[in-house]
């Protein structure tokens, strides 16, 4: 099956970090985020990439440009801590239409798997518009542990990772029909919602 046969899908991705964004050091975010995503998804992509500071207008304003362009999900990483500048969950909140806690539920107990302090990550997940929001840590190896989940040395997985959730909400919210690497990540609808296969 060729590429056009996939409906084509628009995601935004914000790397939200005070010293990447300075030059501090390079930041790692951006190209996890498109490594990731162009691994796990079959559907032809076109990112729109931000790098920004930890301010909390500057970050809604950068959600809501993002998804009025078109964006149907967009993964924002980085600013979902406890210290002061970290103020990532409480923009996206503040451009909410609805709250998915489950996504931010899910990738606290992903995380702990991986490290004790994932429960010091504040990430949210929300539904603004036809688009799906969704805060990754800052840790650029957190992009992959979170969306992915945890495989079993024979490759089963162990738990499962977030992203098997995420086609059905683009679903649900009208955008586009993703499809997904099950080597990846396997994407779960309910029977009902599986697209019939093309010939
Ligand atoms: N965008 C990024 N690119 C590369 N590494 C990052 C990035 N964001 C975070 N990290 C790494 O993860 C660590 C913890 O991330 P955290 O979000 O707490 O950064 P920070 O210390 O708050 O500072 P900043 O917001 O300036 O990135 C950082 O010290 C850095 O090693
Ligand atoms: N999967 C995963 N989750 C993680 C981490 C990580 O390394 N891997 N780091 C934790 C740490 S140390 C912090 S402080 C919080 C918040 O990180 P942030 O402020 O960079 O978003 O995410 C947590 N969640």
């Amino acid at each position: 099956m060729s590429a056009p046969d996939f409906d084509a899908v628009r995601i935004g991705i914000v790397s939200v970090s005070d010293r990447a964004s300075t030059g501090v050091y390079e930041d790692k975010g951006l190209p996890a985020l498109k490594e990731w995503l162009a691994r796990a998804l079959r559907n032809p992509i076109t990112f729109e990439s931000r790098l920004i500071p930890d301010e909390q207008a500057g970050i809604s304003a950068t959600l809501i440009e993002l998804v009025d362009a078109g964006c149907s999900l967009v993964l924002t990483t980085g600013g979902t801590g406890p210290s002061l500048r970290d103020v990532t969950p409480e923009a996206t909140l503040a451009v909410a239409h609805k709250e998915m806690p489950g996504f931010g539920e899910q990738m606290r107990q992903i995380s702990l798997r991986f490290v004790p302090t994932a429960i010091l990550s504040r990430q949210v997940a929300v539904i603004r518009d036809r688009a799906l929001i969704l805060n990754l840590p800052g840790q650029p190896k957190a992009i992959a542990e979170t969306l992915e989940g945890l495989k079993n040395a024979d490759g089963s997985q162990a738990v499962p990772g977030i992203f098997a959730a995420v086609p059905y909400c683009i679903d649900l919210v009208g955008g586009p029909y993703l499809e997904t690497d099950d080597s990846v990540c396997k994407a779960f609808r309910p029977k009902s919602a599986i697209r019939p296969a093309r010939a």
